[in-house]
């Protein structure tokens, strides 16, 4: 579980996280949403512990993460999966040299056992025969498996995931979003997601954090999303004529 207590950022002076708390549970997706520039990345980033909140605190299942020493630091960032917007693979390394990397980096095993690893987590993404590809070679939902495959690669306990999902057909995004949310589940993974897609948080979104200006507007599950009166949620997520039917429908079905 990550438990995030009054988080507040500033750049320059200027406040963009504004007292955040949340709590992020084990085996759960949680997805964070919110108009442009409202702090997700932000808030991605701190989670991270690539920005330092100037007040507030980051806990990792007890774990402050503002009170751990470098070595402990460097075991919770062992601990965590990242896929990053555009994949971020490594186009010079083959699919199976870029979902090693991560073993390579931190593990000793020997070559077998990460091989054998390696083709583990590319079976548990239905990738198979593609161990010697280049990322080049492969289709964006393709590419979007190797990047899940390497941040589960080293088996985290915490998994953060920015726009998984962008620039997929729908039909692929939806097959991308259901994989992270049955790893999740699987391995009872923490995992916190930035999302501009509405359908990925009707689909999966077991816990939504709306974010506003800085500022935690409204926390529900994509199954309260349609009840909410929140006027803030309800003037984002509605914006699409074809949401505000499925609302309407939903609403009239539970009267
Ligand atoms: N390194 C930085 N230095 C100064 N300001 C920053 C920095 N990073 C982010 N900001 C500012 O913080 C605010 C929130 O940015 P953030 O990237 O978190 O928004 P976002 O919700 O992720 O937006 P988008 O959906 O467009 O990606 C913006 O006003 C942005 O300009």
């Amino acid at each position: 579980m990550i438990t995030v207590t009054d988080l507040y950022k500033k750049f320059n002076g200027t406040p963009v996280l504004k007292g955040i708390s949340a709590t992020f549970e084990k085996g759960e997706t949680s997805m964070i949403i919110g108009t442009s520039g409202s702090g997700k990345t932000v808030f991605l980033k701190c989670l991270l512990g690539l920005h330092l909140p100037e007040e507030g605190t980051i806990s990792f299942d007890g774990r402050i993460h503002s009170n751990l020493s470098i070595k402990q630091h460097r075991q919770l960032r062992q601990e965590i999966g990242m896929v990053f917007q555009g994949g971020a693979l490594y186009d010079s390394l083959t699919v199976e040299e870029n979902v090693m990397f991560p073993l390579k980096m931190f593990t000793n095993n020997t070559y077998t056992e990460m091989l054998k690893r390696v083709n583990f987590v590319l079976n548990r993404v239905n990738l198979y025969d593609a161990n010697k590809k280049f990322p080049a070679q492969l289709s964006g939902g393709m590419q979007k498996r190797v990047a899940i495959a390497r941040a589960i690669v080293m088996n985290p306990k915490y998994l953060f995931c920015d726009e998984p999902n962008s620039g997929l057909d729908p039909v692929t995004a939806t097959v991308i979003d259901n994989l992270i949310k049955e790893i999740t589940s699987e391995y009872q993974i923490t995992t916190v997601i930035n999302s501009h897609d509405m359908n990925s948080v009707m689909e999966i979104g077991e816990k939504i954090i709306f974010l506003q200006n800085g500022v935690k507007a409204w926390e529900g599950s994509n199954k309260e999303i349609f009840k909410t009166e929140n006027e803030a949620i309800v003037n984002f997520v509605y914006s699409s004529n074809l949401f505000k039917k499925v609302r309407e429908a939903y609403l009239n079905e539970i009267k």
